[in-house]
């Protein structure tokens, strides 16, 4: 039995008042060194201490419901946060105060690793602890990289940017950098299919594939932590340099690491990566993320589908399924076992603005 789905986010302040305890809950215990802190905070102001995660989550939401209903799916949508209200832990809390037993969940992350899936699965296990005995069974759903509908919905995004852009221009994939170690670790031992990085690598291909494209680059954006501490490169804005010194005269970036148009996306490629490609005199447009195509409303109810009827992962990989797992279990036995955290950067060590 199944009687509700949980819609889990990351979250994101939605006053200026809320960055700073908002970027505090995002790395407490993390050793991002308070100059990076400084640093993102301003990339929240300019926009006037407001993310658009969460109103892109409700928006998704509702578009989700109407799918719902119009697959025949009685099941209410709920909306908990990792990182800010509404917090995971008071939803979970609603949602056993209105008699729910068993839900699934919907992480908004197509991938694993440890940022992008077992921390959701911490979510999860930390928010049915403060409940207590009366939390519900909660069912995550697996990754979604490879699926069809995730595939084709950022394949039209590239075709409608390439209409912005000159022939000739150099295809870039972007998702979230992750500190190598924590990279590494992710999946089991035995096979790296559930590595994050390999999965953004075989979401990128699939995309390429769709549109065609001669060939494609994969790089990483938003780095944090301390500088001595290896993350996964190169970085976005240095390979537009790169490309550029390499004659390369157009750039067309898609975020295949990401669902909706949040801040990372916002700043990191909408600001940063543009602007470097404007200094440069090179063309740039970005691929708009699946957040608002109705093709993300249907895939989350094809997921809630395989699973209510224990139909067959519809997928473009031949990756192995994974994530979907029950009350934060991991994936597997020794999958995404969180790395030990560095210890706090010393001061002076903030790498410079990125
Ligand atoms: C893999 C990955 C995803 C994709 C999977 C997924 O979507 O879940 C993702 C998404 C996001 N990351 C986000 C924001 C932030 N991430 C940070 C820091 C970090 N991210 C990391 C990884 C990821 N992050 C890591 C390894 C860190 C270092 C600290 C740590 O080890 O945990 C910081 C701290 C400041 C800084 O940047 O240093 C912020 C503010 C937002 C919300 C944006 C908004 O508000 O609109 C979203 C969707
Ligand atoms: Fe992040």
């Amino acid at each position: 039995m199944t009687d509700a789905l949980l819609w889990l986010s990351f979250g994101g302040p939605e006053s200026p008042a809320d960055v700073r305890p908002f970027l505090e809950n995002v790395t407490r215990g993390r050793g991002v060194p308070p100059e990076r802190l400084d640093e993102v905070e301003q990339h929240y102001q300019h926009f006037g201490g407001v993310s658009p995660i969460n109103r892109l989550n409700r928006e998704a939401m509702d578009a989700v419901r109407a799918a719902l209903a119009a697959a025949g799916i009685d099941l209410p949508v709920y909306f908990g946060n990792r990182n800010w209200h509404p917090m995971v832990e008071d939803t979970v809390a609603e949602m056993a105060a209105d008699g729910v037993r068993s839900a699934l969940v919907f992480p908004t992350s197509a991938y694993g690793g440890y940022s992008a899936c077992r921390q959701y699965d911490e979510d999860i296990a930390r928010a049915r602890e403060s409940v207590g005995d009366d939390a519900p069974d909660l069912v995550k759903l697996r990754h979604f990289f490879d699926h069809p509908l995730f595939v084709s919905a950022f394949a039209d995004a590239v075709r409608a940017a390439a209409a912005d852009l000159p022939e000739g221009y150099r295809l870039v994939f972007t998702a979230h950098s992750v500190p190598d170690s924590a990279d590494r670790a992710a999946g089991p031992p035995e096979e790296g299919g559930r590595r994050y990085s390999r999965q953004v690598a075989e979401a990128a291909r699939l995309v390429a594939a769709e549109v065609g494209a001669d060939g494609f680059d994969v790089v990483w954006q938003s780095r944090s932590g301390p500088p001595r501490i290896p993350w996964l490169e190169p970085d976005v804005v240095d390979h537009i340099e790169a490309l550029h010194a390499d004659g390369v005269r157009a750039v067309l970036v898609c975020p295949v690491g990401f669902v909706s148009d949040h801040l990372e996306v916002v700043w990191d490629l909408d600001t940063e990566a543009k602007e470097k490609a404007e200094e440069l005199g090179m063309a740039f447009a970005r691929a708009a993320t699946p957040n608002g195509d109705p093709r993300f409303a249907e895939l989350v109810v094809e997921l809630v589908r395989e699973h209510l009827a224990g139909a067959e992962a519809r997928k473009l990989s031949d990756f192995p399924v994974g994530g979907c797992t029950l009350n934060g279990a991991p994936c597997a036995v020794a999958c995404c076992e969180p790395v030990r955290r560095p210890a706090p950067a010393q001061a002076g060590q903030g790498r410079p603005a990125s």
